[in-house]
């Protein structure tokens, strides 16, 4: 048994404690609302965030003190928004004990600096590499909330911790797999989302199969050039957390992503998509750095380039499947 808290507790964040608490660790959600926490202490629910779920497991508690949820922690999970991750992390630090492990669930690339989050949680934390792990798979969290199979990744420079989180989050249900390529899948994750986005504008548009698997293979070689260009394993991307949650987000409306993009193919704007959305949709704020990413690298990202210009300007699905394709007959 290992004590564990999560900071964060969404979907994924609840998700993953009952995981935890399933695999029979003593979990400690934190949470900075105080509803959710009240309730998941005193009723064993989450019905804010996760009311898919009845009861959560008798062996996850919650407080909304910063220092008393980390205190003894032996492994600290984050499953915070991306885009507040730093600001909410920073208020940790010194909190978290020294020998602890620190672990990312989160898909996103911060804005204004471009940032993974595995760089954004060792900066705020100032914490070394070899304590720090990423999770990313194809984990719809209310597939998992409902304890159905599913596999994800583990992945961290240091073999150690990987292996230590992965043995901590392993369940008859929940089954993890480790990697050293903590690059590769922060990518995978994070560049799947825009992906997930334009899909979900297709088909929000009306658009059948084959646009979509035009859009999901055309964004698989995006995402795969961008992440070599960055260092990442090639491997990861045709594993569980590259190709196989481009399926899982790509194909489904439990996906916020995806669901996004539905809503704006049916013609809502950014703002009322984003008031329909049941959580974050972390492809809208890392779709622009993907194209800052791309810019500097020298790597073309036509597809999140024509999502920008969605996101940004407006522009129709079909005329974002337009710059897509572009105008130059180019080898595959
Ligand atoms: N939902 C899923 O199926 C799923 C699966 C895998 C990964 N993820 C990733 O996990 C992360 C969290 O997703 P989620 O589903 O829990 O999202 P969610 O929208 O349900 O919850 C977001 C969480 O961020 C917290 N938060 C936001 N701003 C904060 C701040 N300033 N300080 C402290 N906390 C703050 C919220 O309180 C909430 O707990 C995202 O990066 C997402 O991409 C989600
Ligand atoms: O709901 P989304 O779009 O954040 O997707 C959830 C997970 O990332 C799927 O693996």
């Amino acid at each position: 048994m290992t004590n564990v808290t999560v900071l964060g507790s969404g979907a994924w964040g609840t998700t993953f404690g009952q995981i935890l608490a399933d695999a029979g660790n003593a979990v400690t959600m934190w949470a900075i609302e105080p509803e959710i926490v009240a309730d998941i202490r005193d009723n064993h629910r989450n019905s804010y965030r996760l009311p898919v779920v009845e009861r959560l497991p008798e062996n996850m508690i919650a407080t909304g003190d910063r220092a008393e949820a980390v205190a003894n922690a032996e492994i600290v999970v984050v499953a915070i928004a991306a885009q507040f991750a730093r600001v909410a992390l920073e208020e940790f630090r010194g909190l978290i004990p020294r020998d602890a492990l620190v672990v990312s669930l989160m898909k996103g690339i911060e804005r204004g600096t471009g940032k993974r989050m595995d760089e954004v949680v060792r900066e705020a934390l100032d914490l070394p590499e070899n304590r720090f792990a990423a999770v990313s798979g194809p984990n719809l969290s209310k597939e998992i909330a409902r304890r159905e199979p599913s596999a994800t990744v583990v992945a961290s420079t240091n073999p150690y911790a990987a292996a230590r989180v992965a043995q901590a989050c392993s369940t008859t249900y929940f089954h993890p797999f480790t990697s050293t390529d903590v690059i590769g899948l922060e990518l995978c994750g994070s560049l799947k989302n825009v992906v997930a986005l334009a899909v979900g504008m297709a088909r929000g548009a009306g658009y059948g199969e084959n646009t979509a698997a035009m859009i999901e293979t055309r964004g698989l070689a995006e995402l795969t050039s961008l992440g070599k260009a960055c260092g990442a394993d090639p491997k990861t991307f045709s594993g569980l957390a590259g190709v196989g949650d481009l399926i899982a987000t790509c194909g489904s409306p439990l996906s916020r992503n995806y669901t996004f993009g539905a809503n704006l193919g049916k013609g809502m704007s950014v703002e009322e998509a984003t008031k329909a959305s049941d959580g974050v949709a972390e492809g809208v704020a890392t779709t622009a750095t993907v194209v800052a990413l791309g810019d500097r690298l020298g790597v073309p990202t036509p597809l999140a380039a024509a999502m920008t210009h969605v996101l940004e300007d407006g522009i129709s699905c079909a005329q974002m499947l337009s710059e897509l394709f572009g105008t130059e007959i180019t080898a595959e």
